[in-house]
Parts: C-alpha cells; sequence; structure tokens
C-alpha cells in the first residue's frame, strides 16, 4: 500500500497541495486529472522524493524520506517519467533501455531490451542514436527505460502526450496489461480521458490544492458531482432546468454530456443550430438553446439556422442536478 498522509507542497507562499491524504492498493492503475497547473506532476514529484514534504508517504509500510534525507533524490525501486523525458541523446535506443541494467548478465540484459522495445513497439529503431528518433519516439524509448529495472511502482507523466493516436491506443493497451501482469503499481497524470477512463482502476480529481473528487472512472463520468469534473472528461452541458424540461421554472443547473441530448421534432424546447463539426461516427452540433450554448450529438448533419427539438430523460435530469 502507498499511503500518504497530510502531504502539502508549496513553491512559494501560495500552497500547490494541502493535506492531501490517501491510500493506493499495490497493482492500482490510478489517473491523476485536473486542470492545467493544479499540481498533477508535483504529486508525482513527492511521491518520487524529489520534494520535500511535511507530510508522511510510506510504502508498504516503509517511510520514504525525500530529498532532505537522501543524498540521490528518488527510490530506487520508483520509476518517474518526467515531462522532459530526458535520454542520453548520443546512445542509441537500446542503450537508453539498457541504461540502468546491471552489465553482469549480458544475454539476460539483451533479453530484457528486446522484451520492453516490443512492449512500446520500438524494436525496428533499437539501434538507431536516440537523437535521431522523433519525440514519440523519444518518448516510448523513456517508458521502456523507466519500466527496464522493474519498478514497483510506476510515476508517469503525460507519457503519451507526442505519441500519434493509432500508436497511442496500441501502446496504452500493451503497457497497462504488461503492468496488471506485473503487478506494478501505476499512477499517471494525463489530460486525455481514455487514460483516465479505459485504463484506470481509479481516478483522483485534483482542485484547489486537494483532492476533490476520488472514485472509479465509471463513478466519476456517470455522476460528476459537478461541471467541473464532468468536463475533465470532454465536452459537457450546463444547462438551466427550466430550458429542458416542462413545467420547470427552475433556475438549477444540470450536468449533460453532448451524447445524452436526443432530438425529438415534437419538443417545445426549440434550439437553433449555430456550428455542426464532423466527428467520424456522428456530428457535434452547436446550437442555441433559448440564449444557452448547447452541445449535443447527432448522426447526420445539420444546417446552420435548423431549428431542432431538444429532449432529455426526466430521470438523468434529476440525477444531474449540480
Ligand atoms: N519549479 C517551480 N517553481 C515555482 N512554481 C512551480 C514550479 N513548478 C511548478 N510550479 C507551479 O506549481 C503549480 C502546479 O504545477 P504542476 O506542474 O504540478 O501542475 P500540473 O497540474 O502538473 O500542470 P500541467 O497539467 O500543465 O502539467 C503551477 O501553478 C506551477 O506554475
Amino acid at each position: 500500500m502507498l499511503k500518504l498522509s497530510k502531504v502539502s507542497f508549496s513553491y512559494d507562499r501560495e500552497p500547490v497541495l494541502q493535506n492531501i491524504s490517501l491510500k493506493i492498493s499495490e497493482g492500482q492503475n490510478i489517473s491523476v486529472i485536473g486542470e492545467s497547473g493544479c499540481g498533477k506532476s508535483t504529486l508525482l514529484k513527492l511521491i518520487y522524493g524529489l520534494l520535500h514534504t511535511d507530510g508522511k508517504i510510506t510504502w508498504k509500510d516503509r517511510e520514504l524520506k525525500g530529498p532532505n534525507f537522501n543524498l540521490v533524490p528518488g527510490e530506487p525501486f520508483i520509476k518517474y517519467l518526467a515531462q522532459d523525458f530526458d535520454l542520453m541523446l548520443p546512445l542509441t535506443a537500446a542503450e537508453n533501455v539498457g541504461k540502468f541494467l546491471s552489465n553482469f548478465f549480458p544475454i539476460k540484459k539483451k533479453r530484457r531490451i528486446k522484451e520492453l522495445l516490443e512492449v512500446v513497439e520500438m524494436e525496428d529503431v533499437a539501434n538507431k542514436k536516440a537523437k535521431f528518433l522523433s519525440g514519440g519516439q523519444q518518448q516510448r524509448i523513456a517508458l521502456a527505460r523507466a519500466l527496464a529495472d522493474e519498478p514497483e511502482i510506476l510515476l508517469l507523466d503525460e507519457p503519451f502526450s507526442h505519441i500519434d493516436h493509432f500508436r497511442k491506443n496500441n501502446l496504452r493497451r500493451r503497457l497497462f496489461s504488461y503492468l496488471k501482469e506485473k503487478n506494478i503499481t501505476c499512477i499517471i497524470a494525463t489530460h486525455d480521458s481514455t487514460d483516465a477512463m479505459s485504463f484506470a482502476d481509479r481516478t483522483l480529481v485534483i482542485k484547489n490544492a486537494g483532492i476533490y473528487a476520488d472514485g472509479s472512472p465509471e463513478q466519476l463520468y456517470n455522476n460528476p458531482p459537478n461541471q467541473y469534473v464532468a468536463s475533465l472528461f470532454g465536452d459537457v452541458n450546463h444547462l438551466m432546468h427550466k430550458n429542458i424540461s416542462a413545467d420547470s421554472e427552475s433556475r438549477k443547473r444540470v450536468v449533460l454530456y453532448p451524447h445524452e441530448i436526443g432530438v425529438n421534432r415534437n419538443s417545445k424546447f426549440k434550439a437553433s443550430v449555430k456550428n455542426c463539426y464532423f466527428k467520424g461516427e456522428s456530428y457535434l452540433i452547436e446550437a442555441n438553446l433559448n440564449g444557452e450554448r448547447i452541445l449535443l450529438e447527432h448522426p447526420e448533419s445539420l444546417k446552420l439556422g435548423t431549428k431542432i427539438g431538444i429532449s432529455v430523460s426526466e430521470k438523468l435530469i434529476q440525477k444531474r442536478f449540480t
């Protein structure tokens, strides 16, 4: 178990994180989300031991003492992949992956490097110097290097930010099944809702220097406590009740995702189409509903100015008041 008790930190006067207490079980995959600058990277740096906190951090009941006690900051059983992936540019991809592996067992080392290059799908550039690799390729090599000396805890800061969409999905599937297989505890700071939803056992939302929400991705997505949390998963509406519900004069607001808003020509709630964006499987329609901006999904393209009737399930509305 990784345990944080009353962990606080400030770079200057304002606290970036304040009184964070949480427990993370071994082998769990945790995603940490929140708007830019909320303190996600700082949290990872505190756990790794790059920054000092007056609070307490323990792993398997052993206290991680931080930089004021360790001559070389960082713990050997934790690997931290920062946003700048810090490769040795004159070395090859394979040499970078094997950088922290012992030379005592060269055949074992070679096998391990090959295995990791396969996990990140980089076998074909094994002998290419890191300086000749693209940003996304360098990021994948840095990921393989972080896994090389099999860590107990892996801290990833935006680990797929430079990787194209096609590779990203494959890589994520491979990486997260590898981590589960090896029971590696992983904490990933991310802006990507797929990381937070598809691969995490648990999602932490950071806001106002604290843990603002904590739950399974399903819980947080289906029952977002407010518009802020919902917006971390993608586009979201925050509509006045009276604009979407018959017999309501209430100005209370309701959080709804675009795909939860239906179009029904018999509805008395009419919106006027302002924009229409192709999304592949559907179109995202931006419309004006009684002065409010509304986003909804529609199977077909709609002409600007078209009047559409809006319908939302009353049961859903009752769940989503904020
Ligand atoms: N070395 C530093 N010195 C001073 N302030 C810093 C330093 N590093 C970060 N900060 C500030 O601390 C706050 C939290 O930064 P942090 O990098 O942890 O946020 P983040 O949530 O990871 O952001 P992003 O999503 O943009 O990577 C920000 O306001 C940032 O400006």
